[in-house]
């Protein structure tokens, strides 16, 4: 497997710029996830990596190697797709085979057979091999695409939404096994999608993209905790972090300049004294329980344990943990905070790592 860097790529359609003098370096064997609304440029960026875009000014390289102007075929990467893009008639293991006998490569047949097996054995489709593609799952095809860029081999594996496709079981499976097959492998890979909770588990760094640039990269936890600003802080979390006036919530301090206060639903307790509100909207998932409150004339959401429940118009207090709140200027950035040193440790305390 390979490092892959973008040096200050800018890629233009017409009058739209869809990439931005983005710099980027994703390690050999790691694993970037591509954040971004839609239009953000995540797709093109992939695109320009596998040489089907041509980037306007800037570099891109591969396990050292200059590829900007070569051709897709030269550059040693594979892509999958959100569709599965299999041969419908061919069998799964024909389809599995069909790159590693393609004129370009024309590997020996018990080459072909003994790479198509361990493909299958890790993706765990070997019972289906004698399948024709047609006579699969959704999950199960998605696994044979996947496969298909598998037995290549390449130095980078460029991933579109590979997953989205699914219904939500198969995506939680599959999910876990492409972090799987990736470690095992030591895989580079791209990957783009729209799922936080993909990138949140799969991702060794996010990189936000926001209309071409990429605005911050960080670990996961980095980009959920440690936002540079509004747009990235909007990016992971659900319900999305609230937005409010500074004064909110009775948080008095903070530092000059601070326009708006940032605070995830986890942070704001119920029933702990605090702040009146009135609870609009109960909604139990389970293990969670996410409500939408009014406070002071703004619209709070918390996410509270399974119960005991609240329910619409029931009035309760509202504060938030010390220390988590996020202060940011009148443009969205954030402004540094002393007392956010003093904030207990989200992570630590939420999931015991
Ligand atoms: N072939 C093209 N011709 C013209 N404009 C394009 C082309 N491909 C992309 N764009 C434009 O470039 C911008 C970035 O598009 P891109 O597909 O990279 O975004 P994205 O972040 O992948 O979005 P999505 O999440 O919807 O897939 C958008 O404004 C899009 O309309």
């Amino acid at each position: 497997m390979a490092e892959v860097v973008l040096n200050q790529v800018t890629k233009k359609f017409g009058p739209v710029t869809a990439v931005r003098d983005l710099s980027l370096t994703v390690a050999d064997s790691e694993f970037v996830v591509l954040l971004g609304p839609t239009g953000a440029g995540k797709t093109t960026t992939l695109r320009l990596v596998s040489g089907l875009e041509r980037a306007e000014a800037g570099s891109i390289s591969i396990a050292g190697i200059d590829v900007t102007r070569l051709e897709p075929a030269a550059r040693d990467v594979a892509m999958v797709f959100q569709q599965f893009s299999l041969y419908p008639h061919y069998t799964v293991f024909d389809n599995l085979a069909f790159p590693l006998r393609s004129p370009l490569r024309r590997l020996p047949e018990p080459q072909v057979e003994e790479r198509v097996r361990a493909v299958a054995s890790l993706l765990r489709i070997e019972p289906k091999l004698k399948n024709k593609a047609t006579h699969l799952s959704g999950g199960e095809m998605q696994r044979v695409a996947i496969g298909r860029a598998l037995v290549r081999e390449p130095a980078v594996f460029l991933m579109d939404e590979p997953l989205s496709s699914l219904d939500a079981k198969l995506r939680a499976d599959l999910r876990i096994e492409m972090k799987r097959i990736q470690l095992d492998l030591g895989a580079t890979i791209l990957y783009v999608t729209h799922d936080q909770v993909e990138a949140m588990t799969m991702a060794d760094r996010i990189g936000v993209l926001r209309e071409g640039a990429l605005v911050q990269i960080g670990t996961p936890r980095q980009i959920y905790a440690e936002p540079d600003s509004l747009y990235v802080a909007n990016r992971l979390g659900s319900p999305q972090i609230n937005e409010l006036p500074v004064g909110s919530l009775g948080i008095m301090d903070g530092p000059a300049g601070a326009a708006t206060i940032g605070v995830r639903p986890e942070d704001v307790v119920l029933g702990g004294g605090g702040g009146a509100g009135r609870v609009l909207t109960v909604e139990p998932l389970g293990a969670e329980t996410v409500i939408l409150l009014e406070v002071a004339g703004s619209r709070v959401h918390a996410l509270a344990g399974p119960g005991p429940m609240l329910r619409p118009q029931d009035s309760t207090t509202v504060r938030v943990i010390p220390g988590t709140t996020l202060f940011f200027d009148r443009e969205g950035r954030r402004l540094p905070w002393a007392a956010r040193s003093e904030r207990p440790d989200r992570g630590e305390l939420r999931h015991g790592t």
